[in-house]
Order: structure tokens, then C-alpha cells, then sequence
């Protein structure tokens, strides 16, 4: 089999590599009524956040993201991580890929909170960098910087989301976007965002990256 091209792929954390939807909407809920501003009510509530940036969408609602976000310092020590599943299908495939190719963590969640459960998953080695909330707030500019460390071109850089806002901020990024079906977002809330490829196992999702890849998307 012809070896493919090196690429940089840049991979959403939550939904993406573990189930962790109803840990977070429940810290969400959380610290949205501890600081005042229940919003959040239902799922669908929740899952409307991440149409787009998750926290710019909840500045556009008027939350004070200061006040948001030290309460979530607060309560993160308290997260219940073990209540968070693992993806092992997903996670299998990350040592082939990363022996071809270049992978780093792109996420609104917080770097330490990742690193434990990289670790906790046995896949820690194969990212070499974790861009968590705590550097940026805006995946966009997380993408760019990504793509400006490591200086590849353009069609060689792919954000995999789960999230409408995940694929909107690799389409400003002007890099590559795959969106995965078994995450947080249904496949007509991702179809809706035009992304360049979905996929909907994880085994398509390695294929893409362990052969030449299609010469379109979806
Ligand atoms: O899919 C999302 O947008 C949420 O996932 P994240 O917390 O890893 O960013």
C-alpha cells in the first residue's frame, strides 16, 4: 500500500474520543445556575451551545464568561471524571495514525482534565500537543496555531469534531473538516455545516488516514 502524505490532525476531545455528554451538561447546568443564568434546561438546550463556539455563544446570551468560568475552577476539582467513557474504538486507532501522522488535542475543555484521561486511555504519547480551554477559548485560532507551529499546507490540516461549532471553526480556519457521527451533534446538525468528509465509524475515520484519501469529500 502507497504510504499517505504526512498530515496534521488536529482532533476535538469531548464526543470525539469519549463519552462525556452527560458529565458536562450536568457541570454546565451547574454552573450556569450557581452563577444566576439557568439557561440550560433540556439536552437540546445544551447541545445548542455548541452550534457554534461554545463559549462565544454563551457571551452572545449575555452570561459574564468570567463569572462562568470561575465557577467552572470551582467545581472542576469535583468532576466525577470516572463517570466519563472512554471511546476504545476510537482510541485504537490513534497509535496508527500517529505513526504516520501528526495528532494534537484541540478542545473547550481544560488541558489538565484531557491529560488524565489520555493517560487514564493509554494514548497520552500519541499527541504531542493539547490545546485545552485554558490556552484559547476559540478553536479557530487553536487550528491556526496549530497549523503555524508545524507550518503544513493547507490541505493537509483536519479538524475532526463532532460539533456543528467544531466544523464552522475549521471552515474559518480554512482547513479541512471531518465531522463524526457518534458524538454529541446528530448527522443532520452536521450535514447542515457542510463539513468536507463525515464519517461514521471509527474504522472509516483511520482509513481516510492510513491510504491515500479520497480525492473529494462527502
Ligand atoms: O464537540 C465539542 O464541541 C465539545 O468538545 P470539546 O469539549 O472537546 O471541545
Amino acid at each position: 500500500m502507497k504510504d499517505p502524505v504526512q498530515k496534521l490532525l488536529l482532533f476535538d476531545f469531548d464526543g470525539v474520543l469519549v463519552d462525556s455528554l452527560d458529565v458536562y451538561e450536568a457541570v454546565v447546568h451547574q454552573c450556569l445556575d450557581a452563577i444566576g443564568r439557568p439557561i440550560v434546561s433540556t439536552r437540546a438546550d445544551y447541545l445548542a451551545l455548541y452550534q457554534d463556539n461554545f463559549y462565544e455563544e454563551l457571551a452572545r446570551r449575555g452570561i459574564d464568561l468570567s463569572a462562568f468560568l470561575a465557577e467552572l475552577a470551582r467545581i472542576r476539582p469535583h468532576i466525577d471524571t470516572s463517570l466519563i467513557k472512554p471511546l476504545p474504538a476510537v482510541t485504537s486507532i490513534l497509535p496508527a495514525l500517529a505513526e504516520r501522522h501528526r495528532l494534537m488535542l484541540i478542545s473547550s475543555n481544560s488541558r489538565e482534565v484531557i491529560e488524565v484521561l489520555l493517560a487514564r486511555m493509554g494514548v497520552s504519547e500519541c499527541f504531542e500537543e493539547v490545546m485545552g480551554a485554558d490556552f484559547l477559548l476559540n478553536k479557530t485560532e487553536k487550528i491556526v496555531h496549530a497549523w503555524n507551529l508545524t507550518g503544513f499546507a493547507k490541505e493537509d490540516v483536519y479538524y475532526v469534531g463532532d460539533t456543528a461549532g467544531d466544523i464552522r471553526e475549521a471552515h474559518r480556519a480554512g482547513i479541512r473538516s471531518v465531522a463524526v457521527t457518534w458524538g454529541w451533534h446528530e448527522r443532520s446538525d452536521l450535514e447542515a455545516v457542510s463539513p468536507d468528509f463525515l464519517v461514521d465509524t471509527p474504522q472509516a475515520l483511520a482509513r481516510m488516514f492510513t491510504t491515500e484519501p479520497p480525492s473529494q469529500g462527502c
